[in-house]
């Protein structure tokens, strides 16, 4: 079986997409997470004695730590999921988006690099690096205007979608020039269980839950593109096993929604299966001014991964958003740990765990 070193797999879209790689058995996996505020251990927790997985802790960025693991665990590819992620605080806060993002990819790129040259022939023409990028490198669209395609120029606004701009252009420059196997997958917004309550769908589904405000940017109008995390998940591992090499692939969930509806239709769902005597989900609803430099509409033309690796978005919206709901209502361990403390207690203690292993 083939070992893959995952990069930030104790986030978001690197936890599900290991969950479900080590659920079929698709290979060996190591986990590279510098175990920043997004990232927890315990959406991993159910692998602790799986033998066909490892954890370490450390960052992208650091390319003695990156050289060691590769040289040890002689990975067949890399999968690059590491990344800073919230536009608003890349808005208060862009330095440490610079840092991951685009000197990280580049240390990360480095290191990869040096490993890959020293491989033999074969193992070099079988090696994979598979950056995870986003849509927002392609900038914003109005009602009217087509859907991203994967030769659309890039037009980053935001300091976050520029910083991914940047890493995807050091990765295009190393296959350019070193002839790095690389592949580029450009998504939409995801959503779905374990993701982070600092994005819309599960801040909405929490605030709700409590009975907080539930915060909308500017007119509520804005569009985005929303794409089941598992969908993605399976779009990566076929993007990894058949993409061609030095190639982008756009992957989204044609499933356009306003942000206003998707608040709208959480509340519907929560009212049905968390209802509250005295309200309604919805009256908590608030307006709130908008973000700087706020994007309009996200929207991914997706027929390149459609018709080259035959893959489709298979989640509907619905059924989805229902899904996640009840994710976060049935998990509310999980939200308190990220919540509180304790997740960093929890942390301390099963990460001594590992090194003592
Ligand atoms: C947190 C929040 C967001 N919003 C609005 C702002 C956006 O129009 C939309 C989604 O916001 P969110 O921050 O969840 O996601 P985007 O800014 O679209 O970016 C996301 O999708 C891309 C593909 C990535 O690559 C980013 O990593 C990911 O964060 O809801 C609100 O109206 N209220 C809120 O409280």
């Amino acid at each position: 079986m083939q070992t893959v070193l995952v990069t930030g797999g104790a986030g978001f879209i690197g936890a599900n997409f290991i969950l479900l790689a080590r659920q079929n058995n698709w290979f060996n996996i190591i986990n590279l997470d510098k175990l920043t505020y997004a990232s927890n251990l315990e959406n991993l927790a159910q692998l602790q004695a799986d033998p066909n997985y490892d954890f370490l802790q450390g960052d992208i960025g650091n390319v003695e730590l990156v050289s060691d693991l590769l040289n040890k665990y002689q990975p067949n590819a890399i999968i690059n999921f590491a990344a800073e992620t919230h536009v608003d605080r890349s808005i208060f806060s862009p330095q440490t988006f610079i840092q991951t993002n685009v000197v990280g990819t580049f240390n990360l790129l480095e290191a990869t690099r040096f490993y890959w040259q020293k491989l033999s022939p074969q193992n070099q023409q079988q090696f994979r690096f598979l950056h995870v990028s986003t849509d927002e490198v392609y900038g914003s669209l109005s009602t009217q205007d087509s859907a991203f395609r994967e030769d659309t120029p890039y037009a980053p606004n935001s300091p976050y979608a520029a910083s991914k701009a940047a890493s995807d252009h050091f990765v295009r420059a190393y296959y350019h020039t070193y002839g790095l196997p690389n592949l580029t997958t450009n998504c939409s917004n995801n959503y779905g269980p374990h993701q982070f309550p600092e994005k819309l769908i599960p801040l909405i589904i929490l605030n709700a839950i409590d009975g907080k405000p539930l915060p909308i940017y500017g007119d509520g109008q804005n569009i985005r593109d929303w794409l089941y995390v598992i969908d993605h998940c399976e779009a990566i591992y076929l993007v990894l096993q058949k993409g061609k090499i030095g190639e982008t692939y756009n992957i989204g969930g044609l499933n356009e929604q306003t942000n206003l509806t998707v608040v709208e239709k959480i509340c519907t769902i929560l009212d049905e299966l968390a209802p509250k005597s005295d309200l309604r989900h919805s009256s908590l609803m608030t307006f709130v001014p908008d973000r700087p430099g706020h994007d309009r509409r996200y929207a991914i033309d997706c027929d390149k991964i459609i018709s080259e690796l035959g893959w489709q978005p298979k989640e509907n919206f619905d059924s989805g958003l229902l899904k996640t709901v009840q994710w976060y209502l049935d998990n509310s361990n999980w939200v308190n740990q990220v919540r509180s403390g304790a997740y960093q207690n929890w942390l301390k203690q099963n990460y001594e765990n590992r090194q003592a292993k």
